[in-house]
């Protein structure tokens, strides 16, 4: 298959060195076991389960185009049946490719090229900018999902109460030594935060929000998180996955992926399905915050990274996530609410209080789940 990025040689010390670590830092955004989700034993979720071969052409993640959405001319016909593609995607899968999107592609070239060079520095200089008890962005190699250590090192970025500068609960960024490299990572969020909006958008006009440009206000100051993964090639396949099986904590993700690799749980044939990149597409998938709005109509895909013995990969999740002060609950009118309304900013803060310390199972949003619906 093609290699998509430059050969950089694997960073295996740092990896070693992050196995033997005592910090357990779990996951900001992890977490795995929705309810959707019915365990077939150890077996199911170990790295090596197969791929049974009862999958119909039907039960790939679909590509959608996403044009209409973002072109005013669209007619309203070729609107809704965007957006109908768009529900239905999520409602099955929690997962869609989409394509057409108005992405700078001069942009993404770039970034990539950026990410790549960053992940290829020595450890001591990624040290640097390392996160810690006082921040949870910046760069790691030891995070942990379901409490086992991931593949892979990231680096993460965002806005906080809707500022690149000053410190949130979520601490406060540590940007990279190249200016260049910001500045991309900067101009690609923005890029990110339109398009997740119109996809909120989108949504809600599926569920039947009366006024689907109401959620916008509740991102106005979003602290959403820009995340680089880098994996790199892993030995034990058989022992190791490049994230182990999570939701993502978000309203949405959109996500930059080249390389295969990523496979998401499919309920209705109760197994793992490849999200296979698609050529200038962003992958996007249902979080926690979607789910309970969509009051379980859409749930948070729940989805897994496998590691790779010989091919280098890296993804660009962007995590959408309301501001810290939004109160979420079940939107649809007319419906039993599944959910209790809590406040984002309290979850989130219990989230990361995991991130230094392995606390055991992390925060979930299950326990907003009222236990009469
Ligand atoms: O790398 C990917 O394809 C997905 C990564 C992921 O699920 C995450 O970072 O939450
Ligand atoms: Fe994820």
């Amino acid at each position: 298959m093609k290699r998509i990025f430059p050969f950089y040689p694997p960073l295996t010390t740092s990896i070693f060195a992050a196995l033997i670590s005592l910090v357990s830092a779990a996951s900001s955004y992890r977490r795995g076991g929705g309810f959707f989700f019915r365990r077939g034993g150890a077996g199911q979720l170990s790295p090596a389960a197969p791929l049974s071969a009862t999958l119909s052409p039907d039960d790939q993640v679909p590509t959608i185009d996403v044009a209409p959405l973002f072109n005013e001319d669209a007619a309203a016909e070729e609107r809704r049946e965007c957006v109908d593609a768009i529900g239905r995607a999520c409602e099955r899968f929690g997962f869609f490719n989409m394509v057409n999107h108005p992405i700078d592609r001069e942009l993404m070239a770039a970034l990539k090229e950026e990410m790549v060079a960053f992940f290829a520095q020595p450890k001591h200089i990624k040290m640097r900018i390392k996160r810690n008890s006082e921040t949870s962005r910046g760069w790691f190699d030891d995070e942990l999902t379901k409490q086992k250590m991931d593949w892979k090192e990231g680096l993460d970025l965002g806005k906080s109460n809707g500022r690149w500068e000053g410190s949130t609960l979520d601490g406060y960024n540590q940007f990279t030594e190249s200016e260049r490299f910001n500045d991309l990572l900067k101009a690609y969020y923005g890029q990110m935060e339109r398009i997740a909006s119109k996809l909120i958008e989108a949504l809600a006009t599926h569920m039947g929000v009366a006024d689907p440009s109401s959620l916008a206000p509740l991102f106005a100051k979003h602290s959403s998180l820009l995340r680089l993964n880098y994996f790199p090639p892993c030995p034990d396949c058989d022992e190791y996955l490049g994230v182990s099986h999570h939701t993502d904590g978000c309203a949405i993700t959109l996500l930059l992926q080249e390389v295969p690799g990523l496979q998401v749980w499919l309920r209705d044939k109760q197994q793992w399905v490849d999200v296979q990149p698609v050529k200038d597409a962003l992958t996007v998938n249902v979080g926690d915050v979607m789910q309970i709005w969509s009051n379980d109509r859409y749930p948070a895909a729940l989805h897994r990274v496998q590691a790779n013995p010989s091919r280098e990969r890296y993804s660009i999740p962007f995590f959408f996530s309301p501001q810290y002060d939004a109160i979420i609950a079940p939107l649809p009118a007319g419906q039993q609410p599944r959910y209790r309304p809590f406040r984002w900013g309290e979850f989130r803060a219990d989230r990361i209080k995991g991130d230094y310390v392995d606390l055991g199972e992390e925060a979930q949003v299950d326990r907003y789940r009222r236990t009469e619906a």
